[in-house]
C-alpha cells in the first residue's frame, strides 16, 4: 500500500494530524468540537501530495475528540483509498493489554499501521502482527534530545555491545520481522543515526519525523534513510511534517497555505533523491 501510494503521488511525505485547537485559524481557534472540520480540510487539501496520514492520537484522546478520530479515519478512507494511515500511539504494555491496543488501532480506528513502543520486548509487539497486512513502526532512535538517555546507551549483556536502538534496529530487520510488517521510527533530527539504522536494517520502512517543526534536514534526511545496497535501493522513507503544515497560516486560507507548504516539503524531497 506504502509502495503504491509513494508511486501515485510522487511522495515520501507523511503529513502528520496533531490538532491542537489554540492553534486553529482564528475563526474556529480554541473550538475542540471543530478537529474533524480542521483536519479533513488538511486531508482533503494534501491527499494527492503523500505517501501517509499520521493521525497523533494524543491530539485527540486530550480533547475527548475519539468520536470525531473515528468520522476522520472515515473520511480519509473515502478520500484517499490508496493512502496508508499510521496511527501514532506509540503504545507498549504486556501482551493482554496489548491485545487491546492492537484491537483500537486496527478495529475500531481502522489504521494500516501503528507505532509502538518496543522497550517492553517482544510479547508486547506480538499480538499486533497477529493482524495480517498491517503494520507497527518500533521507536528507535527518537527525535527528540531526551532519546539519547536510553536509546544511545550501551547493551553489555548483547553480542558486541550494541547501543540500544541498534539492537532494536536489528530485531526488527530480523527475529522480530515474522511476517515484514515492522518498521522503525527514527528521528530526522540525528542523520547519522538514520544511516547507521539503514546499515542494521536495510529493506524495513522508516518512519522519519522531524523536519519542520523541529529543525531536521530534508535533504539529509533522504540521503540517510535511502540508500544503494548490493545494486538495489533500500526500503522506503515516510518523512513526516506536522506543524509546519498544519498550521502554515490561521486565516481561512489555511487549506491553501498547508497544501503550498505540503508541496514544498515533498518537491523538497522528491529533489534530494540520489
Ligand atoms: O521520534 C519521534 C516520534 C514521533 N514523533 C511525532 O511526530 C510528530 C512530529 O510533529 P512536528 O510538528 O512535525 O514536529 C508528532 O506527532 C510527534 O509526536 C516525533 O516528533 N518524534
Amino acid at each position: 500500500m506504502l509502495s503504491a501510494a509513494e508511486r501515485q503521488n510522487n511522495s515520501m511525505l507523511c503529513v502528520g494530524l496533531d490538532p491542537e485547537p489554540t492553534k486553529f485559524p482564528d475563526r474556529i481557534k480554541g473550538d475542540s468540537n471543530k478537529i474533524y472540520d480542521f483536519c479533513a480540510a488538511i486531508v482533503d487539501a494534501t491527499a494527492d501530495l503523500v505517501n501517509s496520514f499520521k493521525p497523533q492520537i494524543a491530539y485527540f484522546a486530550a480533547h475527548r475528540a475519539e468520536g470525531q478520530l473515528e468520522r476522520l479515519m472515515e473520511h480519509m478512507r473515502r478520500v484517499a483509498p490508496q493512502v496508508p494511515i499510521i496511527l501514532d500511539a506509540k503504545r507498549g504494555d504486556i501482551g493482554s493489554t496489548a491485545e487491546q491496543y492492537a484491537i483500537e488501532a486496527f478495529e475500531r480506528y481502522g489504521a494500516d499501521a501503528v507505532t509502538l513502543s518496543p522497550f517492553m520486548g517482544w510479547d508486547s509487539v506480538a499480538p499486533y502482527l497477529k493482524y495480517h497486512g498491517k503494520g507497527a513502526f518500533l521507536l528507535c532512535r527518537t527525535s527528540n534530545p531526551g532519546g539519547d538517555d536510553l536509546q544511545n546507551q550501551r547493551l553489555a549483556s548483547v553480542d558486541g555491545q550494541p547501543l540500544l536502538y541498534e539492537h532494536v534496529a536489528r530485531l526488527a530487520q530480523g527475529p522480530w520481522n515474522l511476517n515484514g510488517q515492522l518498521g522503525l521510527v527514527v528521528g530526522a533530527t540525528y542523520p547519522k543515526e538514520i544511516e547507521r539504522v539503514r546499515e542494521l536494517a536495510p529493506t524495513v520502512p522508516l518512519l522519519i519525523p522531524g523536519v519542520g517543526a523541529q529543525g531536521g534536514d530534508a535533504a539529509a534526511t533522504v540521503k540517510a534513510g535511502l540508500r544503494e545496497r548490493d545494486g538495489a535501493t533500500t526500503g522506503p522513507i515516510i518523512v513526516n511534517s506536522s506543524r509546519a503544515i498544519l498550521y502554515a497560516s490561521n486565516g481561512d486560507d489555511f487549506a491553501a497555505a498547508a497544501r503550498r507548504v505540503a508541496l514544498q516539503t515533498r518537491e523538497l524531497l522528491q529533489a534530494s533523491r540520489a
